[in-house]
């Protein structure tokens, strides 16, 4: 029921559909079940005028019901399955579009760590386990409910005292069924679909990862987590069965031994002086009879773990739909520039509790250009991140021109900044429409930002031109060919405010130069944030920040972070020896 009352919730109007195809599987069941009855009235008249087989007209008639009665349960079944298909494909379609338009509010952040692959995974997954189960297993159990109910009646009235014999193993079959829906069995079922889920999003990244395991020769071993989610699973798995192990076995056995109780039950009432051929119409019923009892219950056996399969779907659609979105006020209020402000901003990434920026403290000014420079790990990407909302502060506050970030509509925030950052992402378009994006530009104005951001050469290689799509066959873009075209992006886009992290991490040397000039360009008169490793192209900014260990360090310009002879002084002689050492080594060889 409440799987049910969880799918209704995204039924809409199709939650009637689902009830009228209940409705229908409820009427096929008792209209399969008339069928039996009519043989036993077969049953009865034939051994009425036995041996006088010719007075049995009453026979033939049964037998005609039996077959109207099969007929009609048939299509009564098939017109269930037809709603339930309906209601089935608009319910699990409402599932994927709430779920995805529940994670397009979601925080940046999260899609980008959690992975589109595996969120897509999860919303398809569940949404079709959700379809399956109410376009079959739910009709089906309906109708194997309504049969063993209506079949225990029917044993009941027919002879009370076969009844009672062919209960007694049925109540068995269910108690140790109920053994097995237990709180206790839900809960290893989950742990056994969580080590299912964590071992196939395991091999996912084993399979990425061969060519460094073949590179430097690793055995699977090395893949530690890969190897222990395998025996995660195992465990389970076999916890799962073995929890199993005696309900199933007393289910079965007790399922399957109605026909003991039966033949039991005979001789006990011959023994006790009951006229055998008095019993015999009633006992042949009941042998016919009993065995869709023991099918039925076998099968609402297993339409039960159905059951759990798609709660189990349900609760892995809430671990999204459940999860706080971004909220964003309806109106923005007016900024009166583009300073970047953090106001005593900490943050602690969700689902973990080790805090990695503390306390800080920043004003940079609308026009200026900056950059946070520092050792890996010390915040530097994170604290960009949280200026677009990638992420909320923990504590503080983020202010754009005065006006808290938390202050303003996703779309105002978004047309101020731009980003470029190490890893970017190109979609499965054309290259004009990937750097057009809908803004307000036209061909030319693309092909301006593409010569502007070097990318000339990546135009030229391809014979279609802008209009090639890119993911096509053929059609590959290098990590720093696809750098280069999200600057081209961030170029027609021309926002007040620009991020750039890591922007030129891939390029040449020769590119590199060229994007370099390019974002100069780019950055004048604009609130310029940059993370940088190489150091040599952060010297001219106006102000740079030394992140260490979530705190700003130091700050100032290049010449004073030099002259203070702090950590910057230092990783400037550091950066020096290396480049140094580099062309060291090239003129000795
Ligand atoms: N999505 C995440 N969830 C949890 N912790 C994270 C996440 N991303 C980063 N961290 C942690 O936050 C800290 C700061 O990481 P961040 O990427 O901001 O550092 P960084 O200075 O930019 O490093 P790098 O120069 O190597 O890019 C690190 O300890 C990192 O492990």
């Amino acid at each position: 029921m409440a799987v049910l009352k969880k799918l209704f919730a995204y039924a809409g109007n199709h939650k009637y559909l689902t009830m009228l195809s209940l409705f229908f599987s409820f009427i096929s069941a008792i209209l399969l079940l008339m069928p039996f009855v009519c043989i036993w009235k077969v049953v009865q008249v034939i051994l009425d005028v036995y041996p006088n087989f010719s007075l049995a007209g009453d026979a033939a008639q049964y037998g005609w019901y039996a077959l109207i009665f099969a007929v009609a349960g048939i299509l009564v079944y098939v017109m269930s399955l037809l709603c339930s298909h309906l209601s089935a494909f608009r319910i699990a379609s409402n599932i994927r579009k709430e779920a995805m338009h529940h994670v397009m509010k979601l925080p940046m952040g999260y899609l980008s760590k959690e992975g589109s692959g595996k969120i897509r995974k999860i919303i398809d997954e569940s949404a079709s386990s959700t379809e399956t189960y109410l376009a079959h297993q739910l009709p089906d159990m309906v109708q194997l409910v309504t049969t063993v109910v209506a079949a225990v009646v029917c044993l009941f009235i027919f002879n009370w005292k076969f009844g009672v014999a062919s209960l007694i193993p049925l109540a068995l079959a269910f108690l140790n069924m109920s053994k097995m829906m237990g709180k206790d069995l839900e809960v290893s079922m989950k742990e056994y679909m969580d080590s299912l889920e964590g071992m196939s999003n395991e091999a996912v990244e084993y399979i990425r990862g061969i060519p460094i395991v073949k590179t430097f020769q690793q055995t699977v071993f090395s893949f530690e987590r890969f190897y222990k989610s395998i025996k995660n699973y195992e465990k389970f798995a076999l916890g799962y069965t073995d929890k199993m192990r005696m309900p199933m076995t007393g289910f079965t056995a007790f399922v399957n031994s109605i026909f003991m109780f039966l033949i039991g039950s005979m001789i006990i009432l011959v023994l006790n002086g009951f006229n055998v051929s008095s019993l015999i119409p009633d006992f042949l019923f009941y042998v016919i009879f009993t065995p869709i009892l023991a099918v039925a219950t076998n099968k609402i056996m297993f339409a039960s773990e159905d059951t759990m399969l798609a709660q189990d779907a349900l609760d892995r659609i809430e671990s999204i739909t459940k999860r706080e979105p971004v909220k964003y006020p309806q109106t923005s209020k007016q900024i009166k520039n583009y300073d970047i402000k953090f106001n005593n901003v900490s943050f602690t990434y969700p689902d973990t509790d080790v805090e990695v920026l503390h306390d800080i403290n920043l004003n940079i000014k609308s026009g200026t250009t900056v950059a946070f420079v520092g050792k890996s790990g010390g915040g530097k990407s994170t604290l960009v991140s949280l200026i677009p909302r990638f992420y909320d502060v923990t504590k503080g506050s983020i202010e754009i021109g005065g006006v808290d970030v938390k202050d303003m509509t996703e779309k105002d925030l978004m047309d101020k900044i731009s980003f470029v950052f190490q890893d970017n992402k190109l979609l499965k378009k054309s290259l004009y429409e990937n750097i057009k994006m809908g803004f307000d530009v036209d061909k030319n104005d693309v092909l301006d930002a593409l010569h502007k951001a070097q990318c000339d050469d990546i135009i030229a290689k391809f014979s279609t031109g802008l209009d090639t799509k890119i993911g096509t066959e053929g059609v590959y873009l290098s990590g720093g060919e696809t750098q280069r075209m999200t600057l081209a992006r961030a170029i027609v886009k021309n926002a007040p405010i620009l991020l750039l992290d890591e922007a030129t991490a891939y390029a040449d040397s020769d590119n590199e130069y060229l994007m370099q000039k390019a974002i100069l360009e780019l950055s004048k008169n604009k609130t310029t944030i940059m993370i940088a490793h190489r150091l040599s192209t952060i010297v001219n900014v106006d102000c740079i920040y030394v992140v260490d260990d979530g705190k700003i360090v130091e700050s100032g310009t290049h010449k004073e972070l030099i002259a203070n002879n702090g950590l910057y002084s230092e990783m400037w002689s550091q950066y020096r020896q290396s480049v140094d050492w580099k062309v060291g080594e090239f003129v000795c060889c």
